[in-house]
């Protein structure tokens, strides 16, 4: 099980200042959706070339023209990047094939898919390095969680990595490690805590327990 924190509403320099409090305690830093919008993929080359020991995640949410999106994040030294699960097969089937060519991976999220189960089983047919389950912010906001939705992944997925995102907090921690995921994704959750250092060990030490 690995541990990915993501990064969504701040700036270069803040992620900087942030990654380097916490760098020992994660393996996988995310950029997320709304830096990548606001600042374009240099945030991604400039956080690789600034922490090269991490694995770099590019949020792109990728919708069409996936096998173009992939070549551009993997040029700009992303090691893994996102599609959603509601593109078309085509897309998503353009995305695992660029990737493959550059050496990058592919992680589909299934914010906003309805028939989880479903759409879980058919990315894996299509080869995607990893599926995830995700509440983003919207729906936390009237209480969802994305816990319920892992299990049922688990239950279908045979050759992906499974991973699931969306306001996971130290609290909730143990309840996701007990469904033994592959990747766990934490945002506010490490980002907007005082201790970020020692919530983000803590999270290490129960991921690593599993
Ligand atoms: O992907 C995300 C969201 O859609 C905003 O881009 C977040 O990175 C993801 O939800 C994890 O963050 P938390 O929910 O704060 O843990």
């Amino acid at each position: 099980m690995e541990l990915q924190l993501a990064l969504d509403l701040v700036n270069i320099p803040q992620a900087k200042v942030l990654i380097k409090e916490v760098e020992e305690h994660i393996d996988i830093v995310e950029i997320g959706t709304p830096i990548i919008k606001i600042e374009g993929l240099k945030a991604v080359t400039e956080i690789k070339e600034a922490f090269p020991n991490l694995q770099v995640l590019a949020d792109l949410k990728t919708m069409d023209a996936a096998g173009y999106e992939v070549m551009k994040a993997s040029e700009a030294k992303a090691d893994i990047i996102t599609i959603l699960g509601v593109a078309e097969d085509e897309s998503i089937k353009g995305a695992v094939e660029e990737a493959k060519k550059q050496g990058t991976r592919i992680l589909v999220d299934l914010i906003a898919v309805k028939d989880i189960e479903k759409r879980a089983k058919e990315v894996d047919a299509l080869g995607v390095d990893y599926i995830c389950v995700h509440t983003g912010y919207d729906l936390q906001a009237v209480g969802k969680n994305s816990f319920e939705d892992l299990l049922k992944i688990k239950s279908v997925v045979k050759n992906a990595k499974t991973a699931v995102a969306g306001g996971i907090k130290l609290e909730t921690l143990p309840e996701v490690v007990k469904a033994q995921p592959d990747l766990v994704i934490v945002g506010g959750g490490i980002a907007n805590q005082e201790d970020k250092k020692g919530v983000a060990a803590e999270m290490q030490q129960m991921i690593k327990q599993g």
